[in-house]
């Protein structure tokens, strides 16, 4: 067994980094991170796919050399930059701007940057992922779904060291994987709060409405990960991630469900010792990490409060009425394919939940049965592409079957 841990090499220069989803939860804690510490992080370029608005106003105060944005026009670009100054009392901003589908990934390998924050939601991150690191840049990821979905790809493009994860958990993981050497590594543990339906029965989660799936107990999150929380695939996803990340056989990493998502993650060492990350739940201190990487940024967040009585439990997921877990194991083991399924079929179903076309319970049956159905030796060959030779393309059609999949049931 292998660990990769993420370089340890510091540097005294302020970081210029290029934000990936600059508008979303991950996005803008991110923007909060570099307003705090100006003489560690700049921000040299923005990414959104949408909201012009909010990257308008966010041009206004960080100043970056160019902006992207997928689904809007230079011009509505340039109009809301209007918009912002004008409201703020300063002279409109006159960054570059890229739009269209490859803005994201146009701006994720930016000449002047070297350290970027992938905090976009789904496999649409893939092509920037891979686009950083091709650059050479430092990657903080927080989309875990491109590194899950371009796996040997996207770890092929990355030189040692070069992504550093920003999810908690593997954050976390990264960090206590510092207390021993690779080969003493035992087990690694990746804690779940449980969503909000811990606890609850088969028939229980036949009744969940969307409201119910995006209140999640600990965490102020996007949608799709929050819905993935409550449906446990975001802890099938991360443990996926973690092998990916770690080189630890799937068989070696366990989910234990502890509600108060204060313990981060764990790592057991072979002599019985395991030592855990813990924080208060808030992402500004993965993410500052991520972006400071080896260096901690003082202050990031307020650390626990030792002075009040706290519990903290664990207790065992049921994989009886969360299957996720599982699925993602046998889907990971099956092809370097299958877990690009995985994502996209439940990125649909996520989608059809929330249009109220699902029930919340099929959406894990949805994946499973997608998953089943997927043959890569006929996908990918009807779809133009050799099986067993992993390239950007297999994927995207791999991922544009299961979509179809999806779409034509429901
Ligand atoms: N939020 C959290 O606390 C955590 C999130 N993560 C992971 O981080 C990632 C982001 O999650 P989160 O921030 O919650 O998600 P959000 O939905 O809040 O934000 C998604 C961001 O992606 C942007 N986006 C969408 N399409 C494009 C595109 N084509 N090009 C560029 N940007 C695009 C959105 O822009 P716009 O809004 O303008 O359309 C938005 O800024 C996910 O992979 C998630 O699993 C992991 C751990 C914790
Ligand atoms: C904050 C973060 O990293 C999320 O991915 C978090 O893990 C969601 O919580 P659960 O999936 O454990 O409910
Ligand atoms: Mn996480």
């Amino acid at each position: 067994m292998s660990t990769q841990n993420p370089s340890t090499t510091s540097s005294d220069a302020a970081r210029r980094v290029v934000l990936l989803g600059s508008t979303g939860s991950i996005g803008t804690q991110g923007l909060e991170v570099i307003a705090a510490a100006p003489d560690r992080f700049e921000v040299v370029a923005l990414a959104a796919g949408a909201n012009v608005h909010l990257l308008a106003r966010q041009t206004i105060a960080f100043a970056p050399e160019a902006v992207g944005v997928a689904t809007a026009s230079e011009t509505q670009v340039r109009a809301a930059l209007a918009a912002a100054a004008a409201e703020a009392g300063v002279p409109t901003p006159e960054p570059q701007i890229v739009t269209g589908p490859d803005a994201a990934e146009l701006i994720a390998a930016w000449p002047t940057a070297d350290t970027v924050l992938n905090g976009m939601t789904g496999s649409i991150g893939l092509r920037p992922t891979l686009a950083a690191l091709r650059a050479g840049h430092r990657l903080a990821l927080a989309n875990k779904e491109s590194l899950i979905v371009g796996g040997a790809l996207v770890k092929a493009a990355a030189a040692p060291g070069q992504i550093v994860p920003v999810d908690s958990e593997h954050s976390a993981l990264a960090q206590a994987l510092a207390g021993g050497r690779a080969e003493e590594v035992s087990r690694l543990v990746v804690t779940a709060s449980g969503g909000p339906f811990r606890g609850a029965t088969a028939e229980r989660l036949r009744q969940v409405t969307p409201a119910q799936a995006l209140a999640h107990p600990t965490w102020d999150m996007g949608r799709v990960v929050t819905t993935n929380s409550a449906s446990l695939v975001n802890k099938a996803l991360e443990v996926i991630e973690a092998h990916l990340l770690f080189d630890v056989p799937l068989d070696r990493i366990d989910v234990v469900v502890h509600p108060q998502s204060v313990v981060h993650s764990m790592v057991e060492f072979v002599d019985g010792s395991t030592l855990a990350q813990v924080s208060p739940p808030d992402m500004r201190l993965p993410i500052a990490l991520g972006l400071g990487w080896p260096d901690r940024v003082p202050g990031a967040v307020p650390g626990c409060d030792w002075t009040q009585a706290t519990q903290w439990t664990f207790e065992p997921l049921n994989e009886q009425v969360f299957g996720a877990v599982s699925l993602a194991k046998a889907a990971c083991a099956a092809s370097d394919t299958h877990m690009a399924v995985f994502n996209a079929a439940n990125e649909e179903a996520v989608d059809a939940f929330h249009d109220g076309r699902i029930r919340f319970d099929q959406i894990v049956e949805t994946v499973r049965d997608v998953v089943e159905d997927y043959d890569p030796a006929v996908v990918l060959l009807s779809a133009g592409q050799a099986p067993g030779e992993l390239t950007v393309e297999a994927v995207l059609a791999a991922e544009s079957w299961a979509r179809e999949t999806v779409r034509s049931r429901w």
